[in-house]
């Protein structure tokens, strides 16, 4: 039995509704879970500010962490910062049950440690298109959950929803995965059911947090 919250890790390219679908899961599941969410972003705390705008939580349980340079370091190689805001909240808002974490200004690569988070689900959208879910990738591949968001717009952008699940189901080798759209209740309903599995299986003691892999090497923009 953990006294902790579960630590549920979000990422994924840019822009493909990671903020969005962490408002969702508190939308869902604030009413019966005590939740508390920390952001990255490398200079600004914008998606602290969507989030608390969103009015979805209280503000002060919404934290965000300024990374620098290269935000997969503060996910992945030195998680010091985000470790620090994630007891935070678990010491001031005591008890809570789920902590979600978002990487910010990620590339198709990025992965979180286990060392921050028990779980972690990437999200790629429709709007990215049909054939990033099958080009793969560690968190792709391995996350705990793949979602294919913004299912809404597939018809707009000319790209097939079941094509991509499948598509991701092969790269994932049965792993689970998710056609999201915050249009299709039954949808939310699923990935709120998902959580709360996971932190009924965290409590239990048998989560055991698994790690998709290094990401692809990549270059840290000098800051001057
Ligand atoms: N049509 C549609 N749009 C969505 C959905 N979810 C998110 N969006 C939109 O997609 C855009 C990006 O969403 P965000 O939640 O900001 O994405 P993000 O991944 O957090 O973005 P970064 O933090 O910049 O990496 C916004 O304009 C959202 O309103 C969805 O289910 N359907």
């Amino acid at each position: 039995m953990s006294t902790r919250a579960l630590r549920l890790g979000v990422c994924g390219p840019v822009g493909t509704g990671k903020s969005s679908l962490i408002a969702t899961i508190c939308r869902e599941l604030a009413g019966t879970l005590r939740l508390g969410v920390v952001t990255n972003d490398i200079y600004t705390d914008e998606d602290a500010r969507f989030l608390r705008s969103a009015g979805v939580l209280p503000a002060e349980r919404i934290v965000g962490v300024e990374t620098g340079a290269c935000p997969h370091t503060a996910i992945r190689d030195d998680v010091t910062a985000n470790l620090l805001a994630v007891e935070e909240l678990e010491e001031r808002f005591a008890p809570l049950d789920v902590v979600l974490v978002e990487s910010g200004g990620d590339n198709l690569t990025a992965t979180f440690s286990p060392a921050l988070v028990d779980v972690q689900l990437f999200v790629l959208d429709v709007a990215g298109g049909g054939d990033v879910a099958r080009k793969g990738g560690p968190g792709i591949e391995r996350a705990d959950l793949l979602v294919v968001n913004k299912t809404d717009l597939a018809p707009y952008v000319g790209v097939e929803v079941a094509r991509m699940v499948h598509d991701a189901e092969h790269a994932r080798q049965g792993r689970p995965v998710l056609a999201l759209s915050r249009t299709d209740p039954g949808s939310v309903d699923t990935l709120a059911a998902w959580v709360e599995d996971r932190l009924a299986h965290f409590r239990a003691g048998d989560l055991v947090p698994v790690d998709p892999g290094p990401m692809a090497a990549h270059a840290h923009p000098h800051p001057h």
